[in-house]
């Protein structure tokens, strides 16, 4: 940054995800959700550094240069579904050309009949409704939009699919329908094997401040709290019992509404302006001397970055 500062937007993630499952990455805002996301489709801004390897296939996404990852990564391997799908669809263009040239550039489909049934035949798997294609990015409401854009990420049938916030700004019916078409899309081909061979589907990666439409969609959850991933849980033991064992995710999960709707007490810091242990232990309840100094990612706290995590229920302390 200017000045010589730094922001550590993303640090020690260490996560997987295997076809077939979703991975639900959730976190507040300004946490480092959506730089993570660019890092793995290289499409970070060309003053960040990164460190540490991302591989997909053969590939690793953090070394790979421009022209691969334009050529064989971007909508190939990776499709995205980005954070605002309205902003991010050309705006002066229909989606049905927009769609049409998708098919073009990713697939081997040729001439303008096949096109216009290849566009068609996409729109139709991601639900965007035949009679709309002639619409422009502003004719279309946030729903709609989402279709789109999830129509265009699932052309180039990439074994990994991106989905940014794919549920902010929709009504709740909306939610659980947009999360379980992308659901849906876990088993639906990809083009990583002959086809009609079972390559055990694709994998899914979905970035959401929204923890209920995390609950529906998600096998695994992963928990991001300035720039680190603090938590990395089986989905049915995170949401249900024995529940989250990082303070930070427990706190996140008694502020629903649903819930107990009591807010954790105070504010992220700044990710340019970190403390040296810690960074939830000043919000923390359960902080002690100990967490000033980091957690350790690798060993004892790869799975709950957490020097005091919370104990399954019925579980009890053992006194040393
Ligand atoms: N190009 C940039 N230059 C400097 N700082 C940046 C840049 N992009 C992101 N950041 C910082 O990195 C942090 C993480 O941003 P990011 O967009 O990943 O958050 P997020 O978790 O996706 O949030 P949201 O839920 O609001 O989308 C933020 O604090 C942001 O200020
Ligand atoms: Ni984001």
């Amino acid at each position: 940054m200017p000045g010589g500062r730094h922001v550590a937007a993303v640090t020690d993630a260490h996560f997987d995800v295997a076809p077939g499952e979703c991975l639900v990455l959730v976190g507040e805002s300004g946490c480092g959700k959506s730089v993570l996301a660019s890092a793995l489709l290289g499409l970070l801004p060309s003053n960040a550094q990164t460190a540490g390897s991302a591989r997909l296939g053969g590939l690793d996404l953090l070394t790979a240069g421009e022209r691969t990852l334009a050529r064989t990564v971007r909508g190939r391997m990776i499709g995205l579904i980005p954070q605002s799908p309205a902003a991010h669809l050309t705006p002066v263009r229909t989606i049905r050309s927009q769609l049409e040239e998708t098919v073009a550039q990713l697939t081997g489909v040729r001439g303008r009949a096949a096109l216009r049934t290849a566009a068609e035949e996409a729109a139709a798997r991601a639900a965007y409704p035949g009679g709309h294609l002639d619409r422009y990015p502003h004719e279309l409401s946030g729903g709609l939009a989402q279709r789109a854009a999830t129509a265009l990420a699932l052309v180039g049938g990439a074994p990994l699919l991106l989905a940014d916030e794919p549920t902010t700004g929709l009504d709740r019916d909306l939610v659980e329908h947009t999360v379980d078409e992308l659901r849906r899309h876990l088993h639906t081909p990809t083009d990583d094997g002959p086809s009609g061979t079972d390559t055990g589907g694709r994998a899914l990666l979905v970035i959401t401040h929204d923890l209920v439409a995390a609950e529906r969609i998600a096998d695994r959850v992963a928990v991001m709290y300035a720039g680190r991933l603090v938590e990395l849980a089986d989905a049915e033991g995170f949401f249900g019992s024995p529940g989250p064992r990082h303070p930070y995710s427990r706190g996140l999960l008694r502020a629903l509404p649903e819930r107990d709707f009591a807010p954790v007490p105070g504010m992220p810091p700044e990710l340019g302006d970190l403390p040296a242990g810690c960074a939830f232990a000043a919000r923390c309840e359960r902080a002690t001397d100990a967490c000033a100094s980091p957690p350790d990612p690798t060993g004892t706290h790869r799975a709950v970055a957490c020097h005091h995590p919370c104990l399954p229920e019925g579980v009890r302390a053992r006194t040393p």
